[in-house]
């Protein structure tokens, strides 16, 4: 049978990229997506924004929802110091194995946590299973209607703290309505939305970042 166009993905990875070298990797995909076959990573336009949120922050423990091919936890991880993870969470066992040899290709593998299950199983096991305190920085970037029951999710379990930022990719584009609405109408979130485009394309999306302010 054809290949998946995540195999693709990471054949273009070890094609193009240098092994160990992560920004060879994202170029790797973004070439890809642009010439050859478009595919939902985050992108390069609204990657340079993910960067400078993930360096504003500085963050010691990031949680990804929604690995796919690894593209947004290798731009994460290239940024984060020593001592410093990201644990990202992938539902589909085909693309979490893409992942994890993109993320090895990258060079990246001791930053880089990734745990196979649904969101809504993981998540209230993170503090005793992976030692998380709270987490510092939240990319949110599965599926759609998951963003608001698992930020709720994430609020109950703890996970959550004053100063925790959460940036959600695809707020227009396929959209994220009641997400949207809960983060820019509670009192306890701080909201920006960083405009954009869907990643290989001129279509309107872009980026919305909410700070907790703590209960
Ligand atoms: O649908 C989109 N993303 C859904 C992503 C879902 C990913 O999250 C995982 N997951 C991980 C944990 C879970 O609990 C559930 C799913 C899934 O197994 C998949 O790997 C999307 C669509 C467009 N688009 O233009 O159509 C553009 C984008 O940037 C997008 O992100
Ligand atoms: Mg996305």
């Amino acid at each position: 049978t054809r290949t998946s166009r995540p195999q693709r993905i990471l054949k273009a990875v070890q094609r193009k990229a240098t092994v160990g070298d992560p920004q060879s990797v994202i170029t790797a995909i973004d070439h890809f997506c642009r010439h050859r076959e478009w595919a939902m990573n985050v992108g390069d336009e609204k990657g340079s924004i993910l960067d400078s949120v993930v360096n504003e922050v500085s963050p010691v423990t990031v949680l990804e929802l929604g690995t796919y091919c690894g593209y947004s936890t290798v731009r994460i991880a290239r940024l984060l110091p020593p001592g410093a993870c990201v644990i990202t969470l992938e539902f589909n066992p085909d693309y979490a194995a893409i992942a994890r040899q993109v993320i090895k290709w990258s060079g990246l593998e001791d930053k880089v946590q990734l745990v196979e299950g649904a969101s809504g199983d993981c998540i209230p096991w993170m503090k005793e299973h992976f030692g998380v305190q709270a987490f510092d920085l939240v990319f949110l970037d599965h599926w759609k209607e998951r963003y608001l029951p698992d930020t709720k999710l994430l609020e109950e379990c703890g996970l959550i703290q004053k100063g925790t930022v959460l940036l959600a990719d695809n707020v227009i584009c396929p959209g994220t309505p009641d997400y949207l609405e809960y983060v820019r109408n509670s009192p306890r979130y701080n909201s920006h939305y960083y405009r954009s485009h869907l990643e290989y394309t001129k279509a309107e999306d872009g980026l919305e970042k909410s700070v907790f302010l703590g209960y």
